[in-house]
């Protein structure tokens, strides 16, 4: 099977800076990781790099069977519509209204005003947002906004998920919900979902992978149950994850 990431020995310099410095990862097809570490840990210039937003300063980045470094500007584009993406809060344009915010990955799609319309109401039903089309963002809570994001990141059935910044903007309750929809999806699409938090606490029952960062390096990687085990003798890993060891 295809590996859903692969990162090789990758770098990246920024303002005179190491700030990631070899990250090596793997992860399969449909398999959830959950990437965390403190702030200025390196996990969005990662997930920026795995988007193909960014270029490393050095290693390889494979997204779905593509080595990005080989990809024109054609096949990026045809890479980008297997890939839904939720950056850090506020990324909904405030002139939109949620509707067209969430019809924004289907512009070029060839697609009927009635298809993509069915392709929004599923999304929109899927995140408890019906009834919103029409609302404007900054009428909604953060929760709701941030739910559209995530809805607007899906509405194309993407295969990988990249979601930079888990809980922000979500009460726990609502992210435990958010996380039994993308359940869904993973047992009936396959989804695949890179996910980046401070701390493990909203995903780490349901991740298959965790990895911990901190400034710019790989400190773990591995299972929840291994992270779980490892947190109890490595005094870095408690440091990185909880600032204290
Ligand atoms: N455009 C930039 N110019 C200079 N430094 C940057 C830039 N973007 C990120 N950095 C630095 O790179 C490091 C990693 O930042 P990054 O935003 O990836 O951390 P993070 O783990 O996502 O943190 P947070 O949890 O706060 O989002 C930080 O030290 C940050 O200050």
């Amino acid at each position: 099977m295809t590996p859903a990431l692969v990162l090789d020995g990758v770098y990246q310099h920024v303002g005179g800076r190491m700030a990631l410095d070899d990250i090596r990862l793997s992860l399969s097809e449909g398999a959830w990781l959950l990437i965390c570490g403190p702030n200025g840990a390196g996990k969005s210039l990662l997930t920026r790099l795995i988007l193909g937003l960014d270029r490393p300063s050095a290693g390889t980045i494979e997204v779905l069977g593509q080595d990005l470094s080989r990809l024109g500007e054609a096949a990026m584009v045809r890479l980008r519509g297997d890939i839904g993406a939720v950056l850090q809060r506020g990324s909904l344009l405030s002139d939109y209204s949620v509707l067209d915010n969430l019809l924004l990955p289907l512009r070029n799609a060839p697609m009927s005003r009635y298809d993509m319309a069915r392709a929004a109401r599923l999304v929109m039903t899927l995140l408890g947002l019906d009834g919103l089309e029409n609302h404007m963002p900054r009428g909604l809570s953060l929760g709701q906004q941030r739910r559209v994001e995530l809805a607007r990141a899906l509405i194309h059935q993407p295969k990988l998920l990249v979601w930079d910044g888990l809980s922000d903007g979500l009460d726990p309750t609502v992210a435990r919900e958010t996380l039994g929809v993308l359940r869904t999806l993973r047992e009936n699409r396959k989804l695949t979902l890179i996910a980046t938090d401070n701390v493990p606490d909203a995903l780490a029952g349901a991740a298959d992978r965790v990895a911990v960062m901190e400034r710019g390096r790989l400190l773990f990687e591995g299972t929840p149950q291994e992270l779980e085990s490892a947190g109890a003798t490595r005094l870095d890993l408690r440091a990185a994850l909880w600032g204290h060891p």
